[in-house]
């Protein structure tokens, strides 16, 4: 891997320190929400780079529908019981079970990563329903890394779709019933973006 990211002028020179959640939530159709909490780890250079560099990266294939499919970025998967890749993050996942536990009625349990090298890596349009998300309301809460890139939704019975720009540190967690009744994808850009890391926090059973 060549490209490296240069580091953001904000995070320049500042450790990494995650703020209090208190995220923002829009209420979807059919049960479904997000909530987003822009700016909640800050420092965030110190995390990003590491994972960069240190991250055992693979090519990805995702099964979607009835098929695989290729998906052009990266992939590292952290399972239940394992060893995450930066201590922060770890931090980050335990935040994020307290707060959501009384709602969700369990913890995160799996960390997937996620590199977009650049605007042509991407993820097609999808619900993360190969485990538990087909059947049952869950949550999938995602860190977002490095360059900003949109997270787009859209109902899937049809409708217009939604979408959040996701920064440098941002939180956005997509719950309730968001991952059967609607499909979410990071598409690709024609604007010079520089490379992004996704981390996706999910229960047990949840992929
Ligand atoms: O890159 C992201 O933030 C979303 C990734 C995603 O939807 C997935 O891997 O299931
Ligand atoms: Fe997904």
């Amino acid at each position: 891997m060549t490209d490296y990211y240069q580091g953001s002028l904000l995070d320049a020179g500042v450790a990494p320190e995650i703020q209090p959640l208190a995220p923002e939530r829009t209420v979807l159709s059919n049960g479904a929400w997000v909530d987003v909490r822009p700016g909640w780890i800050s420092g965030s250079d110190d995390v990003f780079l590491p994972l960069q560099t240190e991250v055992p990266w693979r090519a990805d294939s995702r099964e979607m529908y009835d098929r695989v499919v290729d998906v052009p970025r990266l992939l590292a998967h952290y399972g239940v019981g394992a060893t995450l890749p930066h201590p922060l993050l770890l931090t980050a996942r335990e935040m994020l079970s307290d707060h959501y536990e009384p709602e969700l009625g369990e913890r995160f349990a799996t960390a997937g990563l996620c590199y977009y090298r650049d605007g042509r890596d991407s993820v097609a349009w999808h619900g993360d329903r190969i485990g538990r998300g087909r059947s049952g309301d869950t949550m999938v809460a995602i860190v977002s890394l490095g360059a900003a890139r949109r997270l787009s939704l859209r109902p899937r019975g049809g409708g217009p779709q939604i979408g959040f720009a996701l920064g440098h540190g941002d939180l956005v967690v997509m719950g309730g019933s968001c991952q059967r009744t609607w499909d979410h994808a990071i598409l690709k850009t024609a604007r010079p973006v520089g490379p992004r890391i996704s981390v996706q926090f999910r229960p047990r059973g949840v992929l």
